[in-house]
C-alpha cells in the first residue's frame, strides 16, 4: 500500500478506437460518421512506403475539412525507426488545424523514445503559437515496450493512452503465430480428453492495465485481426474488459458496434453497482464495515469495484 493516491486516467470515452488508412481519403467521412469515440488516422503499417507524403498531406488536409463532431482525433506516426517520423512529427504539428488531439507512437521501446517525440512537439508547438497541448498515445507491441511498460505509462504529461498491438507484439516476441489477437490454435492444454484454450496474451494485457492505472493512462486493447469473426472478437473483448481495458480498435467499421456493445455498462451491471452503493451506506449507517449482498460478502473494497462501473456508465451517459 502506497499513501500516494492512483490518479485518474483521462475522463473521456474510449471505447473503441476506428482505424483507417490515410492514403484512403474515401474512407474519412465514413469513420467522422461512425460510432467509434476515437478516429485513427494512420500513416504507420497500412499506408505503402512509396504514399507516405500522400497520406500525411491528406491527413492535414482533412484535420481541416472534415467534420470530425465530438471524436478524439488521433494520427498515428511512424515508429522512431523509420526515416519518416520526424516528417510526421513536424508537419502535422506545423500544418494541421487545432482539431488534432493527439498523435500515436508506434514501436515504442522505451521512455527516451516518447521524451524524443515530446522534445519536437513541445518546440513546434511554441514555434507555432498551437494553444491546445497535443496529447499521447503509445503501442506497446515489442519485447522492449512490454519490458519497459511501467517507465513509458510514466514518461510524460501528455501521455493519454496505451494499447497493445498484438501483430507486431507477436513478431517482437517469437511468437509462432500469424493470429492477430484471440485464440492461438496451438495454445492448448489438454487433460483427460477435455482441451482447453487459455489467453496467450493476459500477461501483456495485465502488464499494461497495471502501469495504465499506476500512471493515469487509460489502457486500451489492439487490433482483433480476423473480422469476419464477430463471436471471437466479442469473447476477446469481454476478456480485456474483465481485466481492465476501456476499449479496444476496430479495423473494419463492423467492429465498432461490437467494441462499444461490451465497452459500455450492461443496464444490469450499473443496476447491479447502484444496489452495492446503496446497501453499504445502510451499512455504514449501522455501523458496518461489511454486509451481506444477495448472500455474497460486499464491504468497503466493493464500493470501489462498483464504482468502477458508475463512474464509466456515467461518463459514457456524458
Ligand atoms: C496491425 C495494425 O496496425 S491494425 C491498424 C492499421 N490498419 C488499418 O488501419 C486498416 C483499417 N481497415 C481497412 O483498411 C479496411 O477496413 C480493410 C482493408 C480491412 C477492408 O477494406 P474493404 O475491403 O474496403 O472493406 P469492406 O468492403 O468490407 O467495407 C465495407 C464498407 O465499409 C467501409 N470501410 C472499410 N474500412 C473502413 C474503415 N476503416 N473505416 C470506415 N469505413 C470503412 C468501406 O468503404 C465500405 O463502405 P460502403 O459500404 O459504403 O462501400
Ligand atoms: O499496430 C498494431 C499491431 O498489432 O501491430
Ligand atoms: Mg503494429
Amino acid at each position: 500500500m502506497s499513501f500516494l493516491k492512483q490518479p485518474p486516467a483521462p475522463a473521456r470515452p474510449n471505447r473503441c478506437q476506428l482505424f483507417g488508412p490515410g492514403s484512403r481519403t474515401a474512407l474519412f467521412e465514413k469513420m467522422a460518421a461512425s460510432a467509434a469515440d476515437v478516429i485513427n488516422l494512420d500513416l504507420e503499417d497500412s499506408v505503402a512506403p512509396d504514399d507516405k507524403d500522400t497520406a500525411r498531406k491528406n491527413i492535414i488536409e482533412a484535420t481541416h475539412d472534415v467534420d470530425w463532431g465530438t471524436k478524439y482525433l488521433s494520427v498515428r506516426i511512424n515508429g522512431l525507426d523509420t526515416p519518416h517520423w520526424y516528417k510526421d512529427v513536424v508537419e502535422l504539428l506545423e500544418n494541421a488545424s487545432d482539431r488534432l488531439d493527439q498523435i500515436m507512437i508506434p514501436m515504442v521501446g522505451n521512455a527516451s523514445d516518447i521524451y524524443a517525440v515530446d522534445a519536437l512537439v513541445t518546440a513546434i508547438e511554441a514555434a507555432k503559437g498551437r494553444k491546445k497541448k497535443i496529447s499521447f498515445e503509445v503501442i506497446i507491441e515489442t519485447a522492449a515496450g512490454l519490458a519497459h511498460v511501467e517507465e513509458i505509462a510514466a514518461s510524460s504529461p501528455r501521455m493519454q493512452a496505451m494499447s497493445l498491438g498484438y501483430a507486431d507484439f507477436a513478431a517482437s516476441m517469437g511468437m509462432a503465430t500469424t493470429g492477430i489477437g484471440g485464440t492461438q490454435a496451438n495454445y492448448y492444454m489438454t487433460h483427460e480428453g477435455q482441451t482447453d484454450y487459455p489467453d496467450p496474451w493476459h500477461y501483456a494485457v495485465s502488464a499494461i492495465v497495471a502501469a495504465c492505472r499506476t500512471h493515469g493512462v487509460l489502457p486500451v486493447d489492439g487490433p482483433f485481426g480476423d473480422f469476419s469473426d464477430d463471436e471471437a472478437y466479442i469473447a476477446h473483448s469481454r476478456r480485456v474488459a474483465t481485466l481492465g481495458m476501456v476499449g479496444k480498435w476496430a479495423i473494419h467499421p463492423k467492429q465498432v458496434k461490437l467494441a462499444n456493445d461490451v465497452f459500455t455498462p450492461s443496464a444490469e451491471a450499473v443496476a447491479e453497482a447502484r444496489d452495492i452503493l446503496a446497501a453499504m451506506e445502510e451499512a455504514k449507517k449501522q455501523g458496518l464495515g461489511a454486509t451481506t449482498y444477495k448472500g455474497k460478502l460486499i464491504d468497503i473494497a466493493s464500493m470501489k469495484q462498483a464504482e468502477v462501473i458508475v463512474k464509466m456508465a456515467e461518463l459514457i451517459e456524458g
